[in-house]
């Protein structure tokens, strides 16, 4: 008598589009990168129980974790809708790395708030629609990152590459996809907190910038509408983050250089890093990028061991899923 969502990783800002642009990717051997959500009834008061690889890196009282607020804003919004509100048990199985730039609090507000809707739908009858639910998800994003953007939570939700558009009405738009392209994603094992990483950036930017800044994202959108994979990727450049992130980023310059040169078709940082993103349509290079960055771009801590790891992925183009009880 349960249901589990299952919510995928994903790149935001995907270089060109600050905020506006981002992808969901799946590891092509199958790994579930992302997290699970299971939501069952309860007879004791609401409860929220946190397991998984990851669970030690998010905060003891589980009234701190941002599920918790998933379950509060939820449980609002159903008493808005004259809804009957249950007790739930919510289990969070963070198979996610926290800080990351893989979209990590969005894989568990996209799952917390998607498993709960779930839940009402399959037990009560009731269920809130696409955008509404994508409202609140973007509500719950920025009360971690400290300013609203839906970059993560709308490619973790609704799948694929999901542009930003402003109307609330609409929010997000998908992309066409490059679907020979895969993703390799390299993680070496140290927490960026995207707060921290977004509080560094400039305030605002030269003319010059600006100009790259539009250029290179209308370039992109156009060439991904008429698929040409080159142009899309030529101008995959990003003017506003990458320059003064990269400075907190240990061997992210020297790995750029080195997957330039073997032929990438772009490489970046993935969300406000440190994970490392870089394209290719070819599965061997895809395999010796994944190769090299493995034992050059995973940090070692003093015990000799890393919390870092490589997948190669395709783009996700589910986003969350429900998975079998
Ligand atoms: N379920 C959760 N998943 C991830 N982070 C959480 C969660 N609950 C609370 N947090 C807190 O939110 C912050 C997330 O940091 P952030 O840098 O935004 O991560 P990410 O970039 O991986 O999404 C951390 O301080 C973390 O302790
Ligand atoms: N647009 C945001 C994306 C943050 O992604 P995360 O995976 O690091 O949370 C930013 O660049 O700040």
């Amino acid at each position: 008598m349960s249901v589990s969502v299952f919510a995928p990783a994903s790149i935001g800002n995907v270089n060109v589009g600050f905020d506006v642009l981002g992808l969901a990717v799946k590891p092509v051997d199958g790994t579930l990168l992302g997290d699970v959500v299971t939501v069952t009834h309860s007879n004791d008061g609401d409860q929220l129980e946190v397991i998984g690889n990851f669970a030690n890196k998010l905060p003891s009282d589980v009234k701190l974790n941002i599920v918790w607020d998933c379950l509060l804003l939820f449980n609002k919004e159903l008493f808005a809708s004259k809804q009957t509100i249950a007790e739930v048990k919510i289990t969070l199985d963070k198979r996610m790395p926290v800080g990351s730039g893989l979209g990590s609090s969005a894989c568990s507000v996209v799952a917390a708030i998607a498993g709960l809707n779930a839940f009402y739908e399959k037990y009560h009858q009731f269920s809130f629609s696409q955008r509404a639910l994508l409202k609140m998800m973007g509500q719950m994003e920025a009360k971690i990152s400290g300013s609203l953007h839906y970059d993560n939570v709308a490619p973790c939700f609704l799948g694929g590459m999901q542009l930003m558009v402003p109307d609330p009405d609409i929010i997000a738009r998908n992309l066409p996809q490059f679907e020979d392209c895969y993703f390799v994603m390299a993680y070496p094992g140290i927490e960026v907190s995207t707060k921290a990483a977004r509080d560094i950036l400039p305030t605002s930017y030269s003319r010059a910038d600006l100009i790259s800044f539009g250029q290179n994202l209308a370039t992109f959108v156009d060439a991904c509408h008429r698929g040409d994979k080159v142009q899309a990727f030529s101008v995959l450049t990003d003017v506003v983050a990458e320059p003064y992130r990269k400075t907190i980023l240990p061997g992210y310059s020297d790995a750029v250089s080195y997957l330039r040169q073997a032929g990438c078709l772009a490489v970046g940082i993935s969300g406000s890093g440190p994970t490392l993103f870089c394209v290719t349509d070819d599965a061997a290079k895809a395999e010796k990028f994944a190769h090299w960055l493995n034992n050059n771009y995973l940090q070692i801590s003093p015990s000799g061991a890393s919390e870092g790891f490589v997948h190669i992925c395709r783009a996700d183009a589910q986003g969350a899923v429900s998975l079998p009880e």
